[in-house]
């Protein structure tokens, strides 16, 4: 299904998208356009909508208006475990592990469920996630007993073992050391390499910069700057709004 879905054009498109929360709306009117391969950081200050826009994307919230399209197909109004077996798979910005299972079993859960994959497949999808992400040491311990990045590293394992062509990620680098923030981003780089499309919302803007070509920053519900990295953080309007006239 993931395959037979791909059609040339943007691997997602999404139009004029609003939520609101009560009186409050969050998103304004939101167009987002990815290519297949983009690799596409979201920045932003505190409560600009980035989080609610990547739940929008991922069908975790239903959005009042707007619509979303991936690979070629209407999805506005498929649910998150629909979209995922679809190939949009999103990281949460509070890990959320299955406690009272282990690494491995977190992982192949998500294959199972998520993925929707089978037997040997789902088995097969989640050794290879593990890899991928350098968890294989800690595949059989509780997922409860991981340190913050061994969990922030699950978080993506789990994503990943669904076989995402997108990969939708929230501040998967926050509270890392420097160390453990280069080795998340040694991780995402390797995911890149295999092709999957990503967007990362992350406040560590010179981690998130070694990863994507693009940048978006969002304030208010809207998108008020998007383009390569430099010129976004440069751009008077960002510094404004986000930077605080801190550019590093
Ligand atoms: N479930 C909810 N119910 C009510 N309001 C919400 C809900 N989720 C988010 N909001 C509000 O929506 C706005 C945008 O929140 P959101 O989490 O998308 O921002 P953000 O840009 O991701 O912020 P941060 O960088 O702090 O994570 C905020 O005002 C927040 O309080």
């Amino acid at each position: 299904m993931r395959g037979a879905l791909h059609t040339p054009g943007p691997l997602l498109a999404a139009q004029g998208l609003v939520k609101r929360f009560g009186a409050n709306t969050v998103l304004a009117g939101v167009d987002f356009t990815l290519q297949p391969g983009e690799a596409v950081g979201i920045v932003g200050p505190n409560g600009a909508g980035k989080t609610t826009l990547l739940a929008a994307l991922s069908g975790s919230l239903p959005v009042a208006e707007g619509r979303i399209h991936f690979q070629g197909q209407e999805v506005t109004r498929l649910d998150a475990a629909q979209r995922c077996r679809r190939g949009m798979a999103r990281s949460h910005q509070v890990p959320r592990p299955f406690s009272g299972m282990t690494v491995f079993e977190n992982v192949l859960t998500a294959a199972l469920h998520g993925g929707g994959f089978s037997g040997q497949e789902a088995s097969d999808r989640a050794a290879d996630a593990l890899a991928l992400c350098g968890m294989l040491p800690v595949a059989n311990r509780p997922a409860e007993s991981l340190g913050l990045l061994d969990r922030k590293r699950l978080e993506l394992t789990r994503a990943l073992a669904t076989a995402p062509r997108l990969l939708l990620l929230d501040e998967i680098g926050g509270g890392l050391t420097d160390g453990e923030a280069q080795a998340l981003v040694h991780t995402i780089q390797t995911l890149r390499g295999r092709g999957i499309t990503l967007v990362w919302i992350e406040h560590i803007v010179h981690v998130l910069v070694q990863v994507v070509e693009r940048l978006v920053c969002m304030d208010a519900g809207q998108i008020i700057a998007d383009g390569r990295p430099d010129a976004v953080l440069s751009n008077a309007t960002v510094v404004s709004a986000y930077l605080g006239g801190h550019t590093s």
